[in-house]
């Protein structure tokens, strides 16, 4: 094991400087509950001298006797006035919190003009706000703003600046690539530096502007920093911050350091996943570690060997960090796909059994004319269950009708549904707010007395898109329709020339799939029946 290493998590701080990203009080609050559980050191809950949002939360925050040190974010003093004298620093002490973190200049350049002081002011700002907080009993922790483009610029002004804080009793002195500028072999470099010049705690915080925040950040960690400073997702601002969620997987599985214990890392994937949902913030498929793809499978060459040896193509086991392996098929899919599919599903396929190679045609040929399995798993499954006989017909649409009108200013959709269930045919017509709702309403309106739980299942999502774009009014359009019953959720395709008839086929898809529960433990109860076993 190559040491501990201190996890600071400013997601509720710095990731909130990221465009689009807002929390509020309650939000913040949640949030800081799971990164508990996830096991971070250190939880910078925001600047309690910038907003009353922040005032209140670190009101809150206490009540939940979390095992994380909280800490409280500001500048050091402004220029010219005493420490009693700044807002700033009275409200980080009023918070209560037993930590706090104060950016300071140690950029000469940024001295002079963005601070526009001498560069001794600066040092006695650092100075006398360490001391402050030493007074009030607090851990202390310096982030050393503009850090490495300041040791590049002058490196004796850069030192001085955390020898001042040192000095005053800062316990951390935390090095910032604050412009995100640095590459890692130069953080490796300078991190060395000061670990030569000062017997200090050091800490790391970099930004994602070269994308190398994540690099640079297990750069300085070989190079002796025992602080990493991330949020949750990368979230920051500009391009964002160093990304906990490579970084200490990172640490932990490939350079054995220790950052969190085992069982708390298998929550990696939830944790960015609850966070990206509070934050309102959509999550790359492809996200390493955690996204949705980051163990998906695609290609046919890839998923025949996983079948044999997911180490073939898998980096980690994604079990350890709580996500897991995914084989997607499409028109890139070989029968390794289609059988790991079935596998899943609880169907008997294997190499040898005659519908394979026909399912895999069968899939390649809808995905030619625009369908899309890949993001409609419960379509590829009611594909699969027909293909192996496992699907019953639920009902048989005879027809149906849409009237669009505008009248007295306001739009308003009919639809007219004739179907067959079980030899009996059932007419319904009901009215929505556009017309997929309407030939929703109708549809659930016939098949409610035959099939109650239906009226469980909610369309939660609608997408449409026209996949050739180039033959204007001819082209074909897919939709997709997600489904929710509050327990699972399931995605539904349909693709036509014509929008209604496409929202049709993803809509019966999904009413299918909803079915489907009841339909498997018929076809388990049959075959029970077959084997002479009796039923509980
Ligand atoms: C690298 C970082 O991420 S640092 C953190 C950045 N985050 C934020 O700024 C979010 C929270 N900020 C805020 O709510 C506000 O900016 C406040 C409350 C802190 C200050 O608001 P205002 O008093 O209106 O000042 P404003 O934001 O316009 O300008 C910042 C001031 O802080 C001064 N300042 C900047 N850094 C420091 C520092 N390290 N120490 C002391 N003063 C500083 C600037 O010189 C400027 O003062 P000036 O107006 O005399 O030139
Ligand atoms: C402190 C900080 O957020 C930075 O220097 O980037």
């Amino acid at each position: 094991m190559a040491g501990g290493i201190y996890v600071f998590d400013t997601t509720l701080r710095d990731g909130t400087q990221g465009e689009g990203i807002s929390l509020s009080a309650d939000d913040k609050i949640k949030i800081a509950r799971k990164l508990d559980k996830l096991g971070v050191h250190y939880i910078e809950g925001g600047n309690p001298g910038s907003n009353n949002k922040d005032i209140e939360f670190f009101k809150r925050v206490k009540e939940l006797k979390l095992n994380a040190k909280l800490t409280a974010f500001g500048s050091t003093r402004r220029k010219n006035i005493a420490v009693e004298q700044d807002g700033n620093l009275q409200r980080i002490v009023e918070s209560g919190v037993p930590a706090a973190t104060l950016v300071g200049k140690a950029w000469d350049f940024h001295v002079h003009t963005a601070l526009q002081t001498t560069l001794e002011e600066n040092l006695s700002m650092i100075y006398d706000s360490f001391a402050y907080l030493k007074q009030y009993g607090m851990e202390a922790i310096y982030d050393a703003e503009h850090f490495f483009d300041g040791f590049k610029n002058n490196p004796d002004y850069a030192l001085a600046a955390l020898r001042k804080a040192h000095e005053a009793g800062a316990d951390w002195l935390v090095l910032c690539d604050t412009n995100g500028g640095t590459l890692p072999n130069e953080i490796r470099d300078i991190v060395a530096r000061v670990r030569n010049e000062l017997n200090a705690p050091i800490g790391i915080h970099t930004h994602n502007d070269c994308e190398l925040a994540v690099a640079n950040t297990l750069a300085a960690v070989q190079a002796g920093a025992t602080q990493i400073q991330g949020t949750i997702n990368g979230y920051g601002e500009r391009c964002g911050n160093a990304n906990l969620c490579s970084i200490i997987p990172n640490l932990q599985l490939k350079m054995q350091y220790h950052c969190i214990a085992d069982e708390q890392m298998q929550q990696l994937t939830s944790v960015a996943r609850y966070v990206s949902e509070i934050a309102n913030a959509h999550m790359p498929v492809g996200q390493p570690f955690v996204g949705s793809a980051a163990f998906a499978h695609k290609g046919g060459i890839h998923v025949s060997a996983v079948m044999k040896d997911s180490k073939t193509y898998e980096h980690i086991a994604p079990e350890l960090v709580g996500n897991k392996q995914r084989v997607l098929v499409s028109e890139l899919a070989g029968q390794s796909n289609i059988i790991s599919k079935a596998q899943e599903m609880g169907l008997d396929v294997n190499a040898n059994n005659e519908h394979t190679k026909s399912i895999i045609d069968k899939i390649k040929d809808l995905e030619h004319q625009g369908y899309q399995f890949e993001g409609a798993d419960a379509s590829l499954e009611l594909l699969l269950r027909e293909a192996f006989g496992q699907t019953k017909e639920i009902f048989r649409l005879e027809s149906f009708k849409m009237l669009v009108e505008k009248s007295a200013g306001q739009m308003m959709s009919e639809a007219i549904v004739k179907v067959n269930v079980d030899g009996q045919t059932v007419y319904t017509a009901a009215e929505g707010n556009g017309p997929v709702n309407a030939l929703d309403n109708a549809l659930r309106k016939a098949l409610v007395q035959f099939y109650p739980d239906i009226m469980g299942v909610v369309l939660s999502d609608y997408k449409v898109r026209v996949i050739d774009e180039k033959d204007a009014t001819a082209a074909k359009v897919r939709v997709m329709i997600e489904s929710t019953d509050f327990d699972n959720t399931w995605s539904t395709v349909g693709v036509s020339d014509n929008i209604i008839e496409a929202s049709w086929e993803a809509l019966v898809d999904s009413i299918r799939y909803a079915l489907l529960g009841s339909e498997k433990q018929e076809s388990e109860q049959a075959t029970r029946g077959q084997l002479g076993l009796v039923n509980h």
